[in-house]
């Protein structure tokens, strides 16, 4: 199987040096529904750092977009104290409005100055950046029609969100000439090494809320043969589990048809019928009577927050052998903190391996230890792009971005 990544231009074969830059990033984290605070900055952090060797190789007046959670969802916040964050991570007072499209926000981004950076609000507050539709349309959505004619060039740095078909990814490349930002191009040098490696056991380690998306990736890696085994954690291994038509108890089949689960057990039992190489745990961590306790598949109580102690075992023996590894999602509720401890295992194992490694996901490259990281291990901005990507799927922003370069660029 061999997948296809597009010659895509970059900022190098652009002119964006005193120019007025927008650009998409992914600064979208982990929120506490509470309290509203960012729990985890890291995407932040790493676009801080690359927009400041932006600023200080091109003195660009940069106009920056993003989204945060999804409309009704506790993570669905203004971007407000995301600013204040890439101001001490880019070592530039980013200034914040509060609007995307209105007279305000193009009032603003007319005003900005090269070494000037603007953050606009949180994308998904307009209706239009949540539909999916092609680059065609898109290129005719109000979002970009107003914001393209205050610019000169459109950057695409989110590569988190590459698996979406939304204007602010695919609507911009049509409209004004574009390119990919660092932080993309670093992912596609990751993504470019693990294509390259064909040594085996590669053993993707799956986990988080996120399930929908990750039976596509687990259905495209079948298709493709480019797993040897999937060891399930999260949510997706209660999915599985229920799959396997083992009882996970009442109160963790209420979790799953809470989260819209459910309906996907048909297809999680398709594919295991497939014979996909799904790995489930064979025991638990749950809270019981106020104290957490290790259950056993077969007499699980209580809600399941993250996997035991055997699993932990089993699932690390297997990854000494790997020779690739690509992780992603935490294998519990990580948020409570009595619950990480099969992540951060799982992470040791990770980090002990020889294996050439990607780690997925903003939730889990939380709980990474930046000290523990070598050259083998990278750990990637995406969560589902990544792995769509990985597992052959098509990213929409990298069509919308060829599509740019043949009619921008004349490539
Ligand atoms: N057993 C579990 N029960 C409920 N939620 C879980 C469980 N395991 C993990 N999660 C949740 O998954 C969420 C993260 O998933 P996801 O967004 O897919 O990961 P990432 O941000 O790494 O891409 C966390 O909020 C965590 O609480
Ligand atoms: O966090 C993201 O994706 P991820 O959970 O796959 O890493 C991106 O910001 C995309 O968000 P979305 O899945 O709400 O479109």
């Amino acid at each position: 199987m061999s997948i296809n990544i597009p010659k895509l231009p970059t900022i190098r074969d652009l002119d964006i040096r005193e120019k007025k830059v927008l650009v998409r990033i992914d600064i979208n984290s982990p929120i506490d529904p509470e309290t509203g605070e960012i729990l985890d900055d890291r995407r932040i952090s790493v676009h801080g750092k690359y927009i400041k060797e932006m600023m200080k190789d091109y003195n660009p007046a940069l106009v920056l977009i993003s989204h945060q959670g999804r409309p009704g969802e506790g993570d669905f916040t203004s971007l407000e104290k995301h600013a204040e964050l890439l101001s001490k991570y880019t070592g530039v007072t980013v200034k914040f409005v509060d609007d995307i499209i209105g007279p305000k926000a193009r009032e603003e981004i007319r005003n900005l100055k090269p070494s000037e950076i603007l953050l606009l609000e949180n994308l998904r507050l307009l209706s239009e950046e949540i539909i999916e539709a092609s680059p065609e349309k898109q290129a005719l959505t109000m979002l970009v029609k107003k914001l393209s004619s205050n610019v000169d060039v459109y950057v695409n740095d989110a590569f988190a969100t590459a698996h979406r078909s939304q204007p602010s990814i695919v609507g911009f490349p049509l409209s004004l000439p574009s390119c990919i930002g660092p932080v993309f191009e670093k992912e596609i040098q990751a993504i470019t090494r693990i294509l390259n490696s064909f040594e085996s056991p590669r053993i993707y380690v799956l986990g988080g809320s996120k399930v929908r998306e990750l039976l596509r990736v687990i259905e495209n890696l079948m298709r493709n043969k480019l797993a040897d085994r999937i060891l399930a954690t999260g949510l997706l291994a209660h999915l599985f589990l229920v799959a396997k038509g083992i009882d996970i108890g009442v109160e963790n089949m209420k979790v799953l048809e809470e989260k819209g689960l459910l309906p996907l057990i048909p297809r999680a039992r398709y594919i295991l019928m497939r014979g996909a190489p799904i790995e489930t745990p064979i025991d638990f961590k749950a809270k019981i009577n106020g104290e957490v306790r290790n259950v056993y598949v077969g007499e699980i109580r209580g809600v399941i927050k993250d996997i035991g102690n055997n699993t932990v075992k089993i699932y690390g023996d297997l990854l000494k052998d790997a020779k690739v590894i690509v992780m992603r999602g935490p294998a519990g509720v990580i948020e409570e903190e009595e619950f990480r401890t099969g992540t951060l295992n799982l992470l040791e194992s990770v980090y002990k391996s020889n294996a050439f490694t990607l780690i997925a996901g903003g939730h889990l490259g939380s709980m990474v230890d930046e000290n523990r990281l070598n050259n083998r291990i990278h750990v990637s901005t995406g969560g589902n792009a990544l792995l769509l990507f990985l597992s052959g799927e098509e990213l929409p922003a990298l069509k919308a971005m060829e599509l740019s370069s043949k009619m921008f660029l004349g490539w």
